[in-house]
């Protein structure tokens, strides 16, 4: 039972700041923050992403640079995503395999300069290394077979896992393979390295300025509808979600983000694991175009759709604010 009022007045507790703070249910830091990155070869490299203002592509020695800044921000962890040059990409995807290409070169930089100190996760999935840009490989009529592009995607994962990636979060939405990387890292080796699946990822509309910074969006022919779930579906998401926890992951992403609290909150509920949530290229487009349009003003506006991720049951959000946020919040 609870009192009415007037002895009951919720504004009593938010008539001063010293008293809301006193009283903040949710709260963002830091540590909630996963910064992606994008890299590409060279060096003193910067490219700016036209879709993604605010946002560039470096070559490596940039990139140690962004990691340390993470690290010094208190930003655990950074993710990365390579933009393959044209001639290093195949209809297979084989550049994934390769031991010195572009992500392995990346991560090892990263360790080499912070050793333990910040956590490197990496995407497993072919559309950075395919000419059709596709996430897997396609039969003759361009579908995305699943079972064999497990076992590429199980080779990917290892290729990164050996060049020191700490988290593999494979975004490629195939059935099985968070078992058959989980098994692979096991017999590997890597009994440490974490699995964080892109568990529910829905065929979406705000994926567009990312698959411009890796160099697929011009590739890409068709959609991605018959792997990545449709936006109508919750149920679903909770099956998806069960089968990754099953198979072995630490964790689990819902992707993209803000559209879709709704599942980070039911999958929260019903399974108490740490879930994430990507705040995709296309939502921090969003944010941007309304800052820059006059429509909100961008840091309240940054931290407001962060703290809302925490408030559904987020561990922590991927995004592309992560750097401009941990600074806002006084890092
Ligand atoms: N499998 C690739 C991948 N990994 C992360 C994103 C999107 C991230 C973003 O939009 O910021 C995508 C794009 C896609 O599935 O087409
Ligand atoms: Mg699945």
């Amino acid at each position: 039972m609870t009192a009415s009022y007037p002895n009951l007045r919720l504004r009593r507790t938010r008539a001063s700041a010293w008293s809301r703070a006193l009283h903040r249910e949710t709260v963002l830091a830091p540590a909630n923050l996963i910064w992606p990155l994008f890299v590409t070869e060279g060096s003193g490299v910067e490219e700016p992403i036209a879709s993604l203002p605010g946002v560039s592509r470096w070559s490596i020695d940039g990139i140690v640079k962004r990691a340390n800044e993470a690290l010094d921000l208190g930003i655990p962890c950074v993710a990365l995503f390579p933009n393959t040059q044209a001639e290093r990409r195949s209809d297979e995807g084989a550049e994934a395999l390769n031991p010195d290409n572009l992500m392995c070169r990346a991560i090892r930089a990263i360790k080499d300069a912070c050793g333990s100190d910040i956590g490197v996760l990496t995407d497993v999935a072919l559309d950075p290394y395919t000419s059709h840009g596709q996430d897997g490989l396609i039969d003759r009529q361009g579908y995305v077979t699943n079972d064999d592009t497990v076992a590429v995607l199980v080779d990917q994962a290892m290729n990164q896992a050996e060049a020191g990636a700490d988290i593999i979060a494979p975004s490629d939405m195939m059935d099985g393979r968070v078992r058959a990387i989980r098994m692979a890292l096991e017999m590997g080796g890597h009994a440490n390295v974490q699995i964080m699946s892109y568990a529910a990822k829905y065929a979406s509309a705000f994926y567009g300025p990312f698959r411009d910074a890796v160099g697929s969006g011009g590739l890409l022919k068709g959609d991605k509808k018959s792997y990545q779930m449709d936006p109508g579906n919750a149920e679903e998401a909770l099956r998806e979600v069960a089968l990754d926890l099953a198979e072995g992951a630490d964790s689990v992403m819902v992707k993209p983000g803000l559209p879709y609290l709704d599942i980070v909150r039911r999958v929260k509920e019903r399974f108490e694991v740490p879930v994430f949530a990507y705040q995709v290229s296309g939502e921090y487009a969003m944010i941007e175009a309304a800052a820059a349009a006059g429509a909100g003003d961008r840091d309240a506006l940054v931290l407001e759709t962060l703290l809302a991720f925490r408030r559904a049951g987020c561990s922590g959000v991927l995004t592309y604010h992560a750097a401009h946020a941990a600074r806002l919040l006084g890092a």
